[in-house]
């Protein structure tokens, strides 16, 4: 085993394999061969649908599961080699962990519950009397600090678990879906205090999730997985506004997608006809190896479909007369569904105009913010079906 560099990341995950046998004796490849770094301070998450292997991967970066192939490194020491049959215990991999199934201890009181770490390390009383009140005041529970968790709310409930995740000072902290139990308000709440106290205390972690609001709200990095393995990593604009695959574009958010084929490559906006019409797209989001006559999809989010009753002045090449089916009023946002030569777009804007169901209207959308994306590359059914996004449009 080599020791701790100074210099090297806090985790590096290289080529990890996971596999499971089902009751029947079925193999599952639930990691297949992923690599990852995490660097100093960062958060990298996790994202991708049920089943696709994130939490098989924490688990195995944690040591709660043993890799079928591929090696961990924490700081430089490899933690899990398969090739060298090295697999260091969970607690001696210096990571901290808030699992959903890691609750705090209901018969402990919340003191106890956030010394516990540094009780079982035997660190003297003074300073762990220390360590914990100063956590418990960062996590903002210290007026509960002689509670017991049945008294709590869930969201105070897992202020707790982070306090005591955080009081042993690990340079990385392994999420998984730590925030599910909470409702929607103090899960965004909670969010917003991870990352203040991520900055604040400058730890790395690996969150893992299935929610794109909460993906992009966090991540310094994201890491799209589908089916075990790696399908994009990138920071979370990056990835938003320039997915790689269908399956990428449709699982972070909603998406239109206008497939067609690809007229000429040559200009500076290459035609793709589709039955809405021909679309132009700037060359730069035209993948270099796709070339005219190649079955492609065009890629819109709707917050780049511009609505307007008149025909906007000095517009570009994509500008379609349209229907507006519905409109739907979403507080920061209006939803609008169109018709455009039989096919449904989608739209976000701000709503400043006020237009009626039914009503004739203009679509249009610049080169510069479509996207061209192979056709066939789509597991986008899988997409469609995790996130509830509307690949195609539909609402
Ligand atoms: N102990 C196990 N035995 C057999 N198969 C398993 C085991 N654990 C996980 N799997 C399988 O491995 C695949 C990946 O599961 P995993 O729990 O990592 O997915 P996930 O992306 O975390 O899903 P979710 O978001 O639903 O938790 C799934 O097909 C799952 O059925």
């Amino acid at each position: 085993m080599t020791g701790p560099e100074p210099d090297a990341a806090p985790v590096r995950v290289i080529g990890l394999t996971k596999h499971f046998k089902r009751q029947r004796g079925e193999q599952v490849v639930a990691v297949d061969d992923v690599s990852l770094e995490v660097g100093r301070g960062e958060m990298v998450v996790i994202l991708g649908p049920s089943g696709c292997g994130k939490t098989t991967l924490l688990r195995c970066v944690a040591g709660l599961e043993t890799p079928t192939g591929g090696e961990i490194h924490s700081n430089g020491r490899v933690v899990s080699s398969a090739r060298q049959g090295v697999q260091v215990p969970p607690e001696r991999r210096g990571f901290g962990m808030m699992f959903q199934s890691y609750a705090v201890w209901p018969h402990m009181s919340v003191r106890r519950n956030v010394s516990y770490p540094l009780a079982v390390r035997r660190v003297p009383k003074a300073e762990l009397t220390e360590r914990v009140e100063r956590i418990l005041r960062i996590v903002g529970i210290a007026g509960l600090a002689e509670e017991y968790p049945a008294q709590l709310s869930g969201g105070q409930q897992q202020r707790v678990a982070l306090a005591r995740c955080l009081v042993a000072d690990p340079d990385v902290i392994l999420f998984d879906e730590p925030l599910s139990n909470v409702d929607a308000k103090v899960r965004e709440e909670l969010r917003v205090e991870l990352l203040t106290m991520q900055q604040r205390i400058g730890f790395a972690g690996i969150f893992v999730t299935h929610d794109q609001e909460e993906a992009t709200a966090i991540a310094d990095r994201v890491v799209v997985m589908c089916d075990g393995a790696v399908e994009q990593v990138g920071p979370p604009r990056e990835v938003y506004r320039a997915p790689r695959t269908r399956f990428v574009a449709g699982f972070l958010g909603v998406v239109n997608e206008w497939v067609g084929t690809v007229q000429d490559t040559s200009g500076p906006q290459p035609l793709v006809r589709t039955p809405m019409g021909e679309i132009a797209v700037a060359a730069e989001n035209v993948p270099s190896d796709v070339g005219a006559g190649d079955q492609v999809a065009v890629i819109a989010r709707p917050e780049v479909v511009a609505v307007s009753s008149d025909r906007p002045d000095g517009a570009g090449p994509n500008v379609w007369p349209a229907t507006l089916t519905t409109e739907t009023f979403r507080g920061p946002y209006v939803e609008q569904f169109l018709e455009v030569n039989g096919q449904r777009v989608r739209a976000r804007g701000a709503g400043r105009e006020h237009l009626s169901d039914g009503q004739r209207v203009f679509a249009a959308a610049a080169p510069r913010d479509l996207r061209v994306l192979a056709a066939g590359d789509a597991a986008d059914d899988h997409a469609r079906d995790a996130s509830g996004a509307a690949a195609g449009a539909t609402p």
